[in-house]
């Protein structure tokens, strides 16, 4: 079983944190945070600096991003960190066709079907639904009960807003925000911000 220390002390901390415990992959040993703080029964080892304090642990980040761009591509090239561990909840459903990416948590919830890719660092939140042959860019954040249609490719530092929907094998670029509630009907180019039904450009 695999010591897991777990960056960030919040709430989706301590999602992460439960999800691991469940699995029952992981040892959780510790938190990193800027601060002191409580994470359930969890202890607080320091500041993202004491990471190489720590050479044989696998780590993961329990920051949940809530904005598009390279913030948190950023905040994990500053670590100090060799292994990065992927977290996937005992309630999620991965086919065993796709793959997942180190450093990525799976919520309650999630189903990732067959033949998809999700990329490092990724957060796929409670009830979301990647269907087949889908492509997830690193460091992107599917908030809950979002649902991605097969063949569909997300780029990187994207964050996809709550029970949003992209249409089936279209693509949306790099540093993309969809709002919450969005339904994508076309492809758009990285950096887009997208809201509505159908979702459209914000300026
Ligand atoms: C585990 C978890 O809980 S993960 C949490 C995930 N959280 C989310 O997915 C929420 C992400 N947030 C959003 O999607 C927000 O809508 C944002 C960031 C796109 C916009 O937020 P803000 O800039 O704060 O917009 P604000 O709330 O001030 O609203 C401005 C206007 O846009 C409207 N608006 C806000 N969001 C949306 C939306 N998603 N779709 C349509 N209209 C919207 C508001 O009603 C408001 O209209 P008004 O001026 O007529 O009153």
């Amino acid at each position: 079983m695999d010591d897991l220390i777990i960056i960030g002390g919040g709430e989706h901390a301590f999602m992460v944190c439960e999800a691991a415990l469940l699995s029952g992959q992981f040892k959780v040993v510790g938190f990193l945070d800027r601060q002191p703080g409580t994470l359930g029964d969890l202890s607080y080892l320091g500041t993202d600096e004491v990471a190489s304090e720590y050479p044989d642990a696998a780590f993961v980040v329990g920051i949940g991003s809530m904005q598009a761009g390279p913030a948190r591509r950023q905040m994990i090239g500053r670590m100090q960190v060799k292994r990065w561990a992927s977290v996937v909840h005992p309630r999620a459903i991965v086919s065993p066709s796709a793959t997942i990416g180190a450093g990525t948590v799976i919520m309650p919830g999630a189903i990732v079907n067959a033949r998809s890719r999700i990329g490092d660092h990724c957060i796929v939140n409670s009830a979301v639904v990647v269907e087949h042959d889908v492509q997830i860019g690193d460091c992107t954040h599917l908030s809950p009960g979002t649902v991605i249609g097969g063949g569909a490719k997300i780029g990187e530092n994207c964050f996809v807003g709550l029970g949003s929907r992209v249409r089936d094998h279209i693509a949306i670029g790099n540093d993309t925000l969809v709002a919450m509630g969005s339904v994508v009907t076309a492809p758009c180019p990285a950096g887009s911000v997208l809201r509505g039904v159908p979702a459209k450009p914000q300026g």
